[in-house]
């Protein structure tokens, strides 16, 4: 186990820590804090005292703030929406940054401020000290009163260690609880630079470990306050490039990002407002699972996507099976998707005949060809280049009615004939068979229900024959995630052919302009810039650039969209910067879709490949960026796990090393409360047995949250044990305090006890299966139950007291023979 870093901490860190000894609270925290209960001594209350009285001055300025933004607000509609155009603008852009701002300085009352630090003394000058919260604050004679955790001021507060505090002496963590603090916790880096008074107030409790103790709520909660110190590192790295951050599972990866997320929002705001970000998870319950944490950090602005989610319009859900998502994870999958387009793309078997005004019309065959040829040599979409097409085939058809009445025609005449052909329903028809408007939808839906232009496409794609067979589906499938990539690689192939969208473009870029020189004139009436502030534009002070105002206040009529949301209804919308979690899992079709959003190549990728279960998954983050990128990535690594306690690393480490000797687990950072056991169940006594045994773990963790990760093959017998536990990834799944899941469903989550089903089967039912038991078991954050029907994999073999398989034995198959029904040890 690795301890948590600390000079100086006071030995009151531990389970019964500074929380029990000053909690002032009581409920409400109406109690004074210096009534310290049982025992704590004058310089510890001392210490609270000082605190609350500055807690207190923090809270009644952001109320100050908050009325005189919610006066604006009422000013702003009291005005009402008649005047110019102009004058609406200018209506809207208040509104809604004071409206935004609102939202904010709520977002942050739970934990407004949740830190100090104090800097060494220079010679008679004292040294500085500095709060830290959740966004940044100043008085009215713009002294700064609290530090935003992102501004460069605050980053002692994450990266000082004793060996590298610079000028730093401590570092005190603040628990509030509502409006009152219940609880402070130091860190002392140079105790010869505090003050005679500080010293006599040390007090210490392990801020990290006390928040790993809570018990789960099924949403992922920030971590403003204890972000260590390798994580620091990673929110922090500069915005340009790719940054990979590799870590085992529970190393905070995820909660990283996020941070990094409302960290790039806040240095970057300029770019990254009117770019947005998005936020690429695996599945939609991840998503909901991490929702709170940038809302919570005042960041609402994000796009949270799963890759099934990236084309819009679709939301692909279904799960390909993984024989399947191999062959459409593959990059040969570029040439099939453009021969499926080019063979859409037509030259009729003799002579274009069609009836139109009473007449048959003949366009040659050799005239449809070069229309064809000319229509692709625009080297525009399909849908854009088809407008070629038709009028040269329209041409050849006018031509041959003008023959055949026996009139010429100048060009004016020409264009007239070919307007009232195209008036003809059968020359529509005719010329649509030749080179169809296609939709992504369309193009696969036919692709994949179509024999013979799925075997043609497929020969373009030089797949072999089982490989084409498995694409091979009836129409009306319901769209799988591995359809995602396939249909975004389609849209751009395709594009739009919408002469009115054109034109619309054309008025909102000229109407784009016209706000953007009147919102500059709309900047200078809004409020303070934050000096911390990197550049200009602040959310949290309502400053925005003239092009972010225009662009966020554009439409006429209706709610303004949001960046984000303009950003998700766009299927060619290139982002500022994306961040891809569980990154590991992505095909290299999907990279493909990810980078077509991202051209600056501004991305955060997420990931530990020791748990990647897709079979299209990656192996290497080379393998998967060098195509884009050519080794042009940095990569931080994170090492210690958060979530998972040492006994129960234990034999996840040892499932790592059978699956691949090379990775290191993650260490842990705390001992857990229990060892993990193995129970064998025979399939027979699930039904009886399962349910009480999930009862009894549920009531060890009391309050907590348990899942039963499951084999495909046992979960329909684990639902019938257990009729009340919330099963698959739907809303319930982090709600309920039961949750039934398969691997690839938990993937990313957490929880309180974890009971591990049938992991025979999960080993086997996958080429990844062992990375998947790995996933499995990380899952735990106190507790881990092995239930086994059949034989303990050997790989497990710690469970039941006996050394677990050699590194590098085949843990997909091997059960332990000699095993006769495992350690039956539950409890
Ligand atoms: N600095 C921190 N302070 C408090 N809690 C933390 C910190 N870092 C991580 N955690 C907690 O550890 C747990 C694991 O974090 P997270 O889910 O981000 O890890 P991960 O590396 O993405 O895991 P996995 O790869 O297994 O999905 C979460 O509960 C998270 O809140």
């Amino acid at each position: 186990m690795r301890q948590v870093a600390s000079t100086g901490r006071s030995e009151q860190s531990g389970d019964g820590g500074l929380n029990g000894d000053t909690d002032t609270s009581g409920s409400n925290g109406a109690a004074a804090p210096g009534a310290a209960r049982g025992g704590a001594d004058g310089a510890r209350a001392a210490a609270l005292r000082e605190e609350q009285r500055y807690i207190t001055r923090l809270y009644d300025r952001l109320d100050v703030v908050r009325e005189r933004t919610a006066a604006e607000l009422r000013e702003v509609h009291a005005r009402g929406g008649a005047g110019t155009r102009q004058a609406l603008v200018e209506r809207e852009v208040r509104s809604g940054e004071a409206s935004r701002h609102l939202a904010q300085l709520s977002a942050v009352e739970r934990g407004l401020c949740f830190g100090r630090i104090d800097h060494r003394a220079e010679g008679a000058e004292p040294g500085d000290t500095y709060y830290i919260g959740r966004i940044g604050l100043r008085d009215d004679d713009h002294e700064r009163l609290l530090i935003d955790w992102r501004a460069p001021a605050a980053r002692p507060f994450y990266a000082a260690t004793p060996g590298s505090a610079g000028t730093l002496v401590r570092r005190r963590h603040l628990h509030t609880r509502e409006r009152t603090v219940v609880g402070i916790d130091d860190e002392v880096f140079d105790l010869d630079g505090l003050s005679e008074q500080h010293r006599g107030t040390l007090v210490g409790e392990a801020a990290l470990l006390s928040s790993l103790r809570q018990a789960r709520t099924g949403r992922m909660s920030d971590v403003v306050a204890t972000i260590q110190n390798e994580q620091d590192r990673v929110i922090r790295s500069g915005l340009s490039g790719v940054l990979v951050v590799q870590g085992g599972p529970g190393t905070g990866k995820t909660v990283a990002a996020l941070h990094r997320a409302a960290y790039l929002l806040y240095t970057h705001r300029d770019t990254l407002q009117r770019r947005g970000v998005l936020v690429v998870g695996p599945n939609s319950t991840f998503l909901r699972y991490i929702g709170q944490v940038l809302p919570s950090l005042g960041e609402t602005d994000v796009v949270l996507s799963t890759v099934g989610e990236l084309f819009p319009g679709v939301r692909a859900q279904a799960v390909e099976a993984p024989a399947a998502a191999v062959v459409k994870g593959d990059l040969r999958m570029v040439e099939l998707v453009r021969a499926a387009v080019r063979d859409r793309q037509r030259v009729p078997g003799g002579d274009l005949v069609v009836e139109a005004d009473g007449m048959e019309l003949t366009a040659e065959r050799a005239a449809c060809r070069r229309a064809r040829d000319r229509a692709r040599a625009t080297r525009r979409p399909h849908n854009s280049a088809r407008r070629r097409f038709v009028h040269d085939v329209l041409a050849a058809l006018a031509l041959d009615q003008a023959r055949r009445l026996g009139r010429t025609m100048d060009e004016e005449d020409l264009q007239a004939a070919k307007a009232a052909l195209w008036d003809e329903a059968p020359v529509r028809a005719a010329i649509d068979a030749l080179w169809p408007p296609l939709s992504p939808q369309g193009l696969l839906t036919g692709l994949f229900a179509d024999a013979g232009a799925l075997a043609r496409a497929a020969s373009a794609a030089k797949l072999s024959d089982d490989e084409r067979d498995l694409l091979a589906r009836p129409p009306g499938a319901e769209w799988t995630t591995a359809d995602a990539p396939l249909l975004a690689e389609a849209a751009e192939l395709l594009g739009t052919d919408d002469a009115s969208a054109r034109a619309a473009e054309r008025a909102r870029a000229r109407r784009r302009r016209e706000e953007e020189r009147y919102a500059e004139g709309v900047l200078e009436l809004t409020g303070e810039i934050d000096e911390d502030a990197p550049e200009l534009m602040r959310r949290a002070d309502g400053l925005v650039t003239a092009e972010v105002l225009a662009a966020r206040h554009r439409d006429e009529g209706g709610p303004r969209p949001t960046t984000a949301e303009r950003a998700e209804a766009d299927v060619a919308w290139a982002y500022g910067h994306v961040i891809v979690d569980e990154a590991q899992e992505l095909s290299a079709m999907a990279w493909r879709a990810v980078m077509r959003r991202v051209p600056t190549r501004s991305l955060t990728v997420v990931g530990d490949i020791a748990q990647t279960g897709s079979a299209a998954g990656a192996r290497s983050w080379g393998e998967m960026l060098d195509p884009y990128v050519r080794g042009r990535w940095r990569e931080e690594r994170l090492l210690v796990n958060y979530r998972t306690p040492a006994e129960i690393m234990r034999p996840a480490a040892d499932v790592l090393r059978a699956v691949d000797p090379a990775q290191q687990p993650p260490e842990a950072v705390r001992d857990g409360e229990a060892e993990p056991v193995a129970v064998h169940i025979p399939p027979g006594e699930l039904a009886e047995r399962l349910p009480a045994l999930v009862a009894a773990e549920l009531g060890a963790v009391g309050g907590g949250r348990l899942a039963v990760i499951t084999s495909a093959a046992l979960r329909p017998a684990a639902a019938a044990a257990l009729p009340g536990a919330a099963a698959g990834a739907g809303p319930d799944a982090l709600d309920a305090p039961v949750a039934l899941l398969t691997t690839v469903e938990a993937k990313g989550l957490e929880f309180d006890a974890v009971v591990v089903l049938d992991p025979a089967g999960i080993l086997a039912e996958s080429p990844k299966g062992g990375q998947d038991l790995y996933v499995a078991i990380t899952r735990a954050m106190r507790r881990l139950t092995v239930v086994h029907p059949g034989e303990l994999p050997a790989v497990l073999g710690r469970l039941a007291g006996r050394p677990p398989a050699a590194a590098g034995a085949p843990v997909t198959v091997a059960v332990d023979a000699t095993a006769p029904g495992g350690g039956d040890g539950a409890g």
